[in-house]
């Protein structure tokens, strides 16, 4: 499933972080590639050590923390600390799968990518070309958001950014090891729970048939949920 959730931040949240990001050092986003991604890698990014990176990254973290639309679909268990990239003219990110494993920052392990995640920063009309293309199983999907909007999508699908022909696009990127791997088994999940909170919203937490469904929900999930 690629899924897209719109106004994650606000424009106007957004193009904030942006406008601080657009005066931070960025540097050759190959440094951060695995060795296949690297060869196809034009793009620059931010030290993730900066203060600027770890808070911007911190807060963006927090509001997805409390996304209940997020929080379903991806049903996080770690989620990797966002990082920035940058594709000015010309940059772009050729054909690659990301990394299967990752390490955590600051000895805290590593996590398996199970879903990989851009938040767009930059307005769709502030840049030429850099859509984000997915390769699904219903062919390739064209991704190219609002400032503020976020796409999540299967971390097994090939995926590349076009070359910006004109203008910056400037994005945060983050990957996460979900409480369930199986795609197929996460969109159930995710395809029930939002009927269920519909039916809550129609009938009430009470209604019987809500009950009965949310207790179906949770009891698929300690079938399929691994932590
Ligand atoms: O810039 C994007 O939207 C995706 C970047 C990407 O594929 C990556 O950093 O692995
Ligand atoms: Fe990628």
């Amino acid at each position: 499933m690629l899924l897209a959730i719109e106004s994650v931040f606000s424009v106007e949240e957004a193009l904030e972080m942006r406008q601080q990001l657009a005066q931070s050092q960025w540097v050759d986003g190959k440094l951060s590639a695995g060795s296949q991604a690297a060869t196809v890698k034009t793009n620059q990014h931010l030290d993730d050590r900066t203060e600027l990176a770890q808070s911007i990254g911190s807060r963006i973290l927090a509001v997805l923390n409390a996304h209940p639309q997020f929080i379903s679909a991806a049903l996080p268990n770690k989620i990797m600390p966002a990082k920035f990239n940058r594709y000015t003219e010309g940059g772009q990110y050729g054909a690659h799968v990301d990394s299967s494993i990752m390490s955590l920052p600051g000895g805290m392990g590593q996590m398996r990518t199970d879903l990989s995640a851009t938040l767009f920063l930059s307005r769709a009309d502030d840049y030429d070309g850099g859509e984000l293309l997915v390769e699904t199983q219903f062919g390739t999907q064209e991704v190219k958001l609002e400032a503020g909007d976020l796409v999540l999508y299967p971390s097994t699908s090939l995926h590349q950014v076009n070359p910006v022909l004109k203008g910056a696009r400037i994005c945060s990127v983050f990957w996460i090891q979900s409480l369930v791997r199986d795609n197929q088994q996460r969109e159930i999940l995710y395809e029930l729970d939002q009927s269920v909170q519909t039916l809550t919203l129609e009938r009430g937490q009470g209604d019987s048939e809500v009950s009965r469904l949310t207790g179906i929900y949770h009891n698929l999930m300690r079938c399929w949920a691994t932590t």
